[in-house]
């Protein structure tokens, strides 16, 4: 019989060198929650036995976010899974101990138990695998935790608390706004467009450093009423996941005020302002006849002023709000103070808009939402109706086609929510719809369009 010490000692000997010899190396991460890229390359400590592994890839990125508020839905207790990263195996093994002793200490009885997760790879891919893995692992969970957050849709006005001192402050709600790219009716070929560039402008974090701008993207959305502006705002937010921050500008009476709204404003937003021609003096050339919104009413007046009154009105007039005032903040120094920024202006009336907006470099693309097309219906069909086809389908697209007949996507929608289990007497109503002389508004294209075709063509904002 070998005395106690011995058997220790051969037992710990093979122990060394059963890890010696093992291909695998084991990174033990006691809670995500404090795991740093540190921490998984000092905790080399634990081998797993590989039999034991083998489930769903990707799980991983689930659980850590997850387990970041201390709790472990997706990988059950004990559970294992294999990821695979660039052509090589990950294992992930998530175990559970009881707490004992002096483990317990200060601690309540809910936190009985300590978490454990273990990565095992193989020795070979150390080196190259684990700073790669980490980042990935690091983009995924932002990426998860980005589709999973609640996103809020904040509106502004003044907050008269007292803690506030009456300044201008956003509040906001839950955003949960159903409309997404997939029920908006609108060109493919559009959509794919606005997708791809929103999509380029989320991942260009690095263009943007590297071109020396700041991070942001502004969008003109213009056409008639009806036609899908809000829409595709929330359809815009809703891809993004980013919250939306619906700047009532009849609310703001000076530059002062709009620079402390939009300071205020976070990361990942959306800033829209609808309606921009009825919100702001477009024209700049201010007189005291004819003066801007204030409240949204108009101040018209016919009398000469007074020397006095003539006074006054400069010096409100030079603290009002401003297209340069606003347009300063979207493009000047301002413009940087935060990132992943996205400003929306919506109009009926292009036409109406100074051209200072409307220049190259100001929204980088002019989305023109218009009549519905017979594409658009179709897509308006399939969600409305589910349908793909019907033998009433060729009058609509004739109908519609070249904007012979000018209905908006909203008009065509109150048809189609009639009855969703009636197809055929939908349709019917809507070709007796369409047949009916409509009312329309004028549909103006941007002024800016000429502008793809001067030599300023590589600045012109893109136009849809
Ligand atoms: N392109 C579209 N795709 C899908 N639904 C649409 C579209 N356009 C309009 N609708 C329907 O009509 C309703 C009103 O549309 P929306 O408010 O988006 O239009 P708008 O162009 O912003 O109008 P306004 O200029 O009056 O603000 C929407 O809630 C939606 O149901």
């Amino acid at each position: 019989m070998l005395p106690r010490e011995v058997k220790e000692l051969v037992s710990k000997c093979l122990g060394f060198l059963r890890t010696y010899l093992d291909p695998y190396i084991c990174f033990e991460i006691p809670e995500f929650e404090s795991a740093s890229s540190n921490e998984l390359y000092k905790n080399v400590q634990l081998h797993l036995n590989a039999n034991d592994m083998c489930k769903v890839a990707n799980r991983v990125v689930l659980t850590r976010i997850r387990n970041s508020k201390r709790t472990c839905s997706n990988l059950a207790e004990g559970e294992s899974i294999v990821d695979t990263f660039e052509g090589r195996k990950l294992w992930w093994q998530h175990s559970v101990h009881k707490l004992q002793g002096e483990s317990m200490q200060g601690r309540g009885s809910q936190e009985a138990h300590d978490r454990l997760y273990t990565l095992k790879i193989h020795k070979r891919d150390r080196d190259w695998i684990i700073p790669r893995y980490i980042d990935h692992i690091n983009a995924r969970a932002a990426g998860y935790k980005r589709q999973n957050r609640e996103m809020q849709l904040y509106t502004n006005g003044k907050n008269s608390s007292m803690f506030s001192g009456g300044r201008h402050m956003w509040q906001s709600v839950p955003f949960r706004h159903p409309s997404t790219f997939d029920t908006l009716a609108m060109e493919p070929a559009s959509i794919a467009r606005i997708k791809g560039d929103l999509k380029s402008f989320m991942e260009g974090k690095h263009f943007f450093e590297r071109v020396g701008r700041a991070w942001k993207r502004g969008y003109l959305l213009y056409g008639p009423p009806g036609t899908g502006k809000s829409s595709m705002i929330a359809a815009m937010a809703n891809f993004l996941k980013y919250d939306v921050y619906d700047l009532e500008l009849t609310q703001v009476f000076s530059n002062s005020e709009l620079r402390q709204l939009l300071i205020q404003t976070t990361n990942r937003s959306i800033i829209v302002i609808e309606d921009i021609d009825c919100s702001i003096n477009l024209s700049g050339q201010r007189t005291p006849k004819s003066r801007s919104r204030r409240g949204g009413k108009d101040c018209d007046r016919s009398d000469p002023f007074s020397p006095n009154e003539l006074d006054k009105l400069k010096e409100d007039e030079s603290s009002r709000i401003t297209l340069s005032g606003l347009l300063n903040f979207t493009d000047g120094l301002w413009s940087c103070c935060g990132d992943e920024r996205i400003l929306i202006f919506t109009t009926n009336h292009i036409e109406k808009l100074d051209a200072a907006l409307l220049r190259p470099g100001r929204m980088d693309m002019h989305i023109h939402m218009s009549y519905c097309t017979f594409a658009a219906f179709k897509i308006l069909a399939r969600n409305y109706l589910m349908i793909d086809t019907h033998p009433l389908f060729p009058t609509v697209e004739s109908l519609l086609h070249e904007g012979r007949c000018k209905v908006t996507p909203a008009q065509v929608s109150e048809v189609l929510i009639l009855d969703k289990d009636d197809p055929d007497m939908v349709m019917d109503k809507l070709i007796a719809f369409l047949q009916k002389p409509q009312e329309t508004f004028p549909d103006q294209h941007a002024p800016a369009d000429d502008l793809q075709s001067n030599s300023e063509a590589k600045a012109s904002p893109l136009i849809i």
